[in-house]
């Protein structure tokens, strides 16, 4: 293994296993960190963790443990994924992780850019910008469990990071490689601007052995090819069968996914998931008897969202609707379910340790940060909250069908 990933949610490890997999790289997503050592031909290995808004202390310990793995199997080069928007609070987790894991890889300067320009997301003079709005302005600011109110990336990595956070501007990062690694020669955590691929790509070749970066997908683009790989589009074996899409993301993009997608729906009550009303075998039940891949979501407004946190508070909502989508996954892979979309990174890690399954095999593209994936005979697509266009889940159900 030459590229180590530690990523902080699943959908994001499928995100940037695929950037991984289309320059070339042979690459696995690992689901948790595995016991055994992984098939020594792999090129890069993608370990997933529910690392984002789990406790500090717990965050810490499994990142340094997936890095800890990722460096027995071989990785010179270790990949701290984080959310396109940075997703995170005050108390951490982004910035306390990359503490430990600089610590643990004794590195003094690390990259840190979550731009992913394909999914409009471009770091500019230090702030995160969503397609053409400041990250604190674009709907993440009403996120569920990590409302992002702040777009000045140096400002919100301060306060989660023991270390230094400086600034690698846009001037500097388009001059290229040579002045960007002159640059990395700070001690500190490098808030890094980006707006293109090519700015991106320029910034993998300045890291070309360093030991630590952190960032989106994105990061990614331009580190493979230091490792000599040549690009080649990822395989698919059709599968068909029954199908369904889970939603438990509350992101704008889902909801518009939500409302276009046409077919049998249930609508997931935060209230009735708290006090446990949902019978999960009923539920599959009807799910199978379904022609039409049914969708089954929790998916609300912000206000109906702050309305059942004030009520619960955050996380017991959360976890109750988390706790039903990973008991129904497995209820409907026994019942025979062979393609199941998912929207939402808490809501992937969820459904994927509900059904058990350690690795995942990455696929072509569904949509920008978002591949096919098989396990177990399966075919999933782990859909972050704020990818894929309007109808991503009839498109994503249908493309499992085909041959690639
Ligand atoms: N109606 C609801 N009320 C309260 N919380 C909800 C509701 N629906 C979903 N949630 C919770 O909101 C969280 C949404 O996070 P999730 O990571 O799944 O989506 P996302 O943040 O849009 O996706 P991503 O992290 O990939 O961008 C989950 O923990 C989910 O259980
Ligand atoms: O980077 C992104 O936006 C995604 O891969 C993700 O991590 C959302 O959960």
């Amino acid at each position: 293994m030459k590229l180590g990933v530690v990523a902080d949610d699943f959908t994001g490890a499928s995100d940037i296993a695929l950037t991984l997999a289309e320059a070339g790289m042979t690459v696995a997503q690992f689901i948790g960190v595995p016991q055994d050592d992984a098939d020594p031909t792999l090129g890069a290995g993608v370990v997933a963790l529910k690392s984002r808004t789990a406790p500090l202390e717990q965050a810490i310990a499994q990142s340094v443990a997936a890095c800890k793995w990722l460096l027995a199997q071989g990785a010179e080069q270790i990949i701290l994924k984080v959310c396109s928007t940075f997703d995170s609070t005050p108390d951490g987790n982004i910035g306390q992780v990359l503490d430990a894991l600089a610590d643990l890889l004794g590195e003094n300067s690390v990259i840190v850019c979550p731009a992913f320009p394909e999914n409009g997301r471009s770091v500019y003079q230090g702030h995160l910008f969503v397609n053409d709005r400041l990250l604190s302005e674009s709907g993440m600011q009403d996120h569920p469990l990590t409302p992002m109110v702040d777009a000045d990336l140096r400002r919100v990595l301060a306060a989660q990071s023991n270390r230094d956070v400086a600034h690698i501007p846009a001037v500097v990062v388009q001059k290229g490689a040579a002045a960007i690694a002159q640059a990395m020669g700070a001690t500190a955590h490098l808030i890094t601007d980006a707006i293109s691929d090519a700015d991106l790509i320029e910034i993998g070749r300045a890291a070309k052995g360093a030991k630590l970066l952190c960032g989106g997908s994105g990061i990614a683009l331009g580190l493979p090819a230091n490792f000599n790989v040549t690009a080649q589009p990822p395989k698919w074996v059709a599968i068909t069968g029954h199908g369904a899409v889970f939603s438990g993301s509350c992101s704008r993009a889902t909801r518009e996914q939500v409302a276009r997608y046409d077919a049998p729906s249930l609508q997931i009550d935060a209230a009735r998931a708290v006090s446990g009303e949902y019978n999960i075998a009923q539920i599959a039940d009807w799910v199978m008897a379904q022609t039409t891949p049914p969708l089954i979501y929790s998916s609300a407004d912000p206000e109906v969202v702050r309305e059942a946190q004030t009520q619960y508070g955050q996380g017991v909502a959360a976890e109750a609707i988390e706790k039903l989508f990973a008991a129904l996954a497995p209820a409907l892979a026994e019942r025979g379910l062979r393609r199941l979309v998912v929207a939402g990174g808490e809501t992937s890690g969820a459904v994927v340790t509900g059904l058990g399954l350690r690795a995942l095999t990455i696929g072509p593209r569904a949509a920008a940060g978002v591949p096919l994936v098989t396990a177990g005979g399966m075919a999933l697509a782990l859909k972050s909250g704020n990818f894929g266009g309007p109808d991503f889940f009839a498109e994503t159900l249908a493309m499992m069908e085909r041959e690639a």
